[in-house]
């Protein structure tokens, strides 16, 4: 059967990254999307903000909403302390299965647990079924209208706690207009907007990050 583009991707690190180096996953990632293929990943320059924003809040315990093919559950966890852990759902099997993978080769599969199945199901079921206390850091990146309901998920099931990080991919392309015109009015959220550009490309994008104050 023809190879999806997310095989090749995968393909291309398997032969052209260094196994048990996230860095080299990243960048080889990076490397194919900038020149053979598009990609959704968040890319090297949303990357390196986010990036930053790790090392500012040197979080424990993590949540990703949107695996994809697994390139920020890589570099994210290339940043984490060795106690630290990153859960990350995706709701597509395909994706998470090609995911799984670049996350074993990267080595960090002792910090990244996958977690299958949309985020609306998921999410109620952090704190007895994954023994999530609370959240120190949130990174949205799946469908951009899942956005502003599934905050108001994280807050219903108390998994944010004073100072818990959310950062949203994509807030101007695709964009998410309900989350921003919510959290920017919402005074329990302190935003911050990071401009940027689309992944791989010359389009305006943004970075929004709102820290909850409880
Ligand atoms: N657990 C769960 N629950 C619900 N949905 C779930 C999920 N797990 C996954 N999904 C489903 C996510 C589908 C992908 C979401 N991301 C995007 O749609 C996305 C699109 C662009 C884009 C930009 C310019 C263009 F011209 C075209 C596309 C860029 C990005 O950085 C994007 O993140
Ligand atoms: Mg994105």
């Amino acid at each position: 059967m023809a190879q999806s583009k997310e095989e090749r991707i995968l393909n291309f690190v398997l032969q052209n990254a260094v196994r048990g180096d996230p860095q080299s996953v990243v960048d080889t990632i990076d490397k194919y999307c900038s020149q053979k293929e598009w990609a959704m990943n968040v890319g090297p320059e949303k990357g390196l903000i986010l990036d930053k924003i790790l090392e500012e809040t040197k979080p424990s315990v993590l949540l990703e909403l949107g695996t994809y093919c697994g390139y920020s559950a890589v570099r994210i966890a290339r940043l984490l302390k060795p106690s630290a852990r990153l859960l990350t759902v995706e709701f597509n099997p395909d994706f998470a299965a090609i995911a799984r993978q670049m996350i074993e080769f990267a080595g960090v599969q002792d910090k990244v647990k996958i977690l299958e199945g949309p985020s609306e199901t998921i999410i109620p079921q952090l704190k007895k079924k994954h023994e999530v206390d609370t959240l120190d850091f949130v990174f949205l990146d799946h469908w951009k209208d899942r956005y502003l309901p599934d905050t108001i998920l994280l807050l219903d099931h108390g998994l944010l706690r004073k100072g818990s990080v959310i950062l949203a991919d994509n807030v101007i392309v695709p964009g998410a207009p309900e989350f921003i015109k919510y959290i920017r009015n919402n005074n329990r959220f302190e935003c911050t907007n990071y401009p940027s550009h689309v992944e791989y490309m010359k389009v305006k994008d943004a970075m929004e990050k709102a820290v909850f104050v409880g």
